[in-house]
């Protein structure tokens, strides 16, 4: 169970004007502002649900996470996280959450990973029967046994990813929070750690709030959605209906095998991007898949990709409309 209470996170920051003599003068007479990162933000998300947290860059997503893991210390406001204050950064809560930043890297280096296991094992301090079935569990969900043995510097990222997300989840962790778990990695990477993490929360029930990017990370695992921006929150709800409500357009990425006339994209929807021989067209939602069957039987296409909007664009439609 996550609580959090008219939560508030305000840093105050040296601003540092521009220009060499401005600059000089700020070394004396330091200015300061606040930046107000996140303001009165309330919600609760009940034991076992999967909430995606979106918002545009900025808008205080991490600084939430932050808050709710005890990394920060709230300015105001209250945070409950299985009933513990975060910032008090209690054992017996530090053991049942856990926080994996996809931008982040935690294993060691230079250890092989199944090294940099153990090191999780001893800050955990995990008994050695219940280390070998989570990490034996875990290494089959994760398909990571054949890496277990290499050094984590010469893992791919995708590779990487999974050995993070083990080894943030040897100690099973009641609550786990995810900021952009699957950045950067490939469509196969993307689709290994979205079932993964479905699997997961189905077997232990954890609840689970994820930012990210990728719309598809969100609509793969979360019905309910908390949105944020400019530090407020502005939606709290259902996934499905406000996509629905501001992203009318799918998106159809064409890949071309030879050149065709500017008019061909005429009534097909509206050209969105032309990239060499990748052209995209965002089309009505509902025409999505006619518009896709007749791009491939009257033009010369090697592939055709539907994708929904970047999650930035629908954001930027609900904000649009409010
Ligand atoms: N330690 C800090 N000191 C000063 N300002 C900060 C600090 N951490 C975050 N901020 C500011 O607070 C605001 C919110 O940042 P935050 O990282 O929470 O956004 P975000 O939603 O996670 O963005 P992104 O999607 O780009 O990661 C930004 O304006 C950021 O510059």
């Amino acid at each position: 169970m996550i609580e959090v209470h008219e939560l508030a996170k305000h840093f105050r920051v040296h601003r540092r004007p521009p220009g060499l003599g401005a600059s000089l003068r700020a070394l004396f007479r330091r200015e300061h502002v606040t930046v107000r990162a996140v303001e009165r933000v309330s919600f609760t998300i009940p034991t076992g649900e999967v909430v995606g947290f979106l918002g545009p860059n900025g808008a205080g997503k991490t600084t939430t996470l932050k808050c709710l893991t005890g990394l920060l210390h709230p300015t105001a406001g209250t945070v409950r996280v299985l009933g513990h204050t975060p910032h008090h950064r209690e054992a017996a809560f530090l053991r049942r959450i856990s926080l994996v930043m996809g931008q982040r890297n935690s294993l060691f280096w230079d250890l092989p990973a199944a090294d940099a296991f153990e090191v999780n094992r001893a800050i955990y301090g995990l008994a050695e029967g219940p280390y070998r079935s989570a990490l034996a569990e875990l290494a089959t969900l994760l398909d990571i046994e054949a890496l277990l043995d290499k050094q984590v510097r010469v893992l791919s990222l995708g590779e990487r990813m999974r050995c993070e997300l083990a080894a943030a989840l040897l100690h099973r962790p009641d609550v786990l929070f995810l900021d952009e778990p699957t950045l950067g990695l490939d469509v196969n990477g993307q689709a290994a750690v979205r079932t993964f993490l479905r699997d997961y929360n189905a077997r232990h029930g954890a609840t689970v709030l994820l930012t990210s990017h990728y719309m598809g990370d969100v609509t793969a695992l979360a019905r309910r959605v908390l949105v944020i921006d400019d530090g407020a929150l502005r939606f709290d709800g259902d996934l499905a209906a406000l996509v629905e409500a501001h992203s009318p357009h799918r998106l159809v990425r064409v890949t071309l095998r030879a050149a065709v006339p500017a008019e061909t994209w005429v009534g097909l929807g509206e050209l969105s991007s032309v990239d060499g021989a990748v052209v995209t067209l965002a089309v009505p939602r509902a025409e999505t898949a006619a518009i896709a069957a007749r791009l491939l039987t009257t033009l010369p296409v090697e592939d055709v990709a539907i994708e929904d909007p970047p999650v930035e664009d629908i954001i930027r439609a609900v904000f649009a409309h409010a």
